[in-house]
């Protein structure tokens, strides 16, 4: 099988390791770099990317490349027939599994230029910071649900920071954890959670309710997710999970959450993941935003379970007895207080990845943070002050020069 990796940051390239690591040759795994000089710059490397971890260094090899300047402007239209016709035939051209690593707002950009070389065929995974990328996704691009690509959503933990352009160092090991968005055909992939035939602590997933056997008439359609699935789990060393998609939602939401308070204050005061909580005035910060977000969520779940349970009563079902959705416990404030503070702890030798793209002078991903559930906040009608105050004060951040020693 192809893999194509896009965003070569740290994850990105911790990803492409891994998977080399894990991957027989015959299953090419090519690296999107942005720029020429990027690509030049590897090969004058060997290609090669080295991760440090407890100060062990490994190595790997073989990976092939792509400009994603000169390959993709679909500005040539001659290229991009030939690109089409290329899918068609499954060709060299067709990307069958593609991770995306890159900052939440270059998603869209990137996948306009990659679409001459995606289909329903294709697997998506999205690893990334914030959300909300996936719900803009088949908004503007991929409108019909049958000819979208498939999709993994994936939250990872795992800490690790670029030591020169091609040596990571993987410097907090966590975890990755991953679910398919459901089949718009109707397969059902999580049917191995929901075996009741067997007790709960079997209940896992199962490769073959993607995709049976080779003898599967729909086989080619499903074929790049079964196979991306099984790359991952092989990637034991990233510890890689397989869990319902609703329960990577929870995760993805904690995780928002997490980056909501941190990532702003790091990038306003200009210090490290260690240094935030040190005052009570913080802590007022924390619990106001970890308030905000519990309520939007559970005004997100009523609104949810409302929908449904109309449904059922338009179909003549009596819903008084339908169990509905609740707020998870991990979603509540106080649970979410405790999360950040952990993770604030982990790694309070981090410098965030807000206070780097401040410090950069590029665009942060505040808009797929803070702003994803300023939009929820409206939909949902929660006020939200401290998330949109942190959002404002981020964007001046971003816009005035610091210390301008007047
Ligand atoms: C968890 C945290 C805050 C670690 O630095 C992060 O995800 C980031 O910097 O974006």
């Amino acid at each position: 099988m192809r893999f194509h990796i896009l965003g070569l940051g740290s994850i990105g390239s911790l990803l492409a390791h891994n998977l080399r690591r894990v991957l027989p040759k015959e299953h090419s795994i090519t690296l999107i770099h942005k720029t020429q000089n990027q690509a030049a710059e590897a090969l004058t490397r060997g290609g090669a990317i080295h991760v440090e971890n407890q100060g062990l260094v490994s190595t790997t090899t073989g990976f092939r490349s792509e400009v994603f300047e000169a390959s993709s402007t679909p500005s040539d239209p001659k290229k991009s027939k030939r690109k089409k016709h290329a899918q068609k035939l499954g060709g060299p051209d067709a990307i069958e599994s593609l991770f995306i690593t890159t900052k939440a707002h270059h998603t869209l950009p990137a996948i306009r230029r990659l679409l001459p070389r995606l289909s329903s065929n294709t697997t998506v995974v999205l690893l990334q910071n914030g959300m909300g990328i996936y719900e803009e996704l088949t908004h503007d691009i991929f409108r019909n649900p049958e000819q979208r690509p498939h999709f993994i959503l994936a939250t990872n933990t795992h800490g690790a920071f670029r030591k020169g352009s091609h040596n990571i160092v993987h410097a907090g090991v966590g975890n990755i954890a991953f679910g398919i968005v459901p089949d718009p055909l109707g397969r059902n992939f999580e049917a191995g959670f929901e075996n009741k035939t067997v007790p709960r602590t079997e209940q896992n997933p199962r490769i073959s309710d993607i995709s049976p056997s080779a003898d599967d008439p729909s086989f080619d359609r499903y074929k790049s997710l079964r196979g991306t699935v099984a790359a991952m789990l092989l990637m034991e060393p990233l510890n890689v999970s397989w869990r319902p998609i609703a329960q990577v939602q929870t995760a993805m939401r904690r995780k928002l959450v997490v980056n909501a308070v941190i990532n702003p204050l790091t990038a306003l005061m200009g210090c490290r993941n260690g240094g935030i909580f040190t005052t009570t005035a913080a802590r007022r910060i924390l619990q106001r935003v970890c308030q905000e977000a519990s309520d939007v969520f559970a005004a997100q779940i009523k609104a949810d379970n409302k929908t449904w349970l109309e449904s059922l009563a338009a179909d003549g079902v009596d819903t008084n007895r339908v169990p509905v959705e609740r707020l998870p416990r991990s979603l509540t404030r106080s649970l979410l207080e405790d999360e950040i503070l952990h993770v604030a702890e982990v790694t309070k030798g981090n410098i965030s990845s807000m206070l780097s793209d401040v410090r950069r002078g590029i665009p942060t991903e505040i808009d797929y943070i803070n702003g994803y559930l300023l939009k929820l906040g409206s939909t949902y009608h929660v006020d939200m002050p401290a998330t949109a105050m942190l959002l404002n004060l981020v964007k001046m951040r971003s816009a005035i020069p610091l210390d301008q020693m007047l």
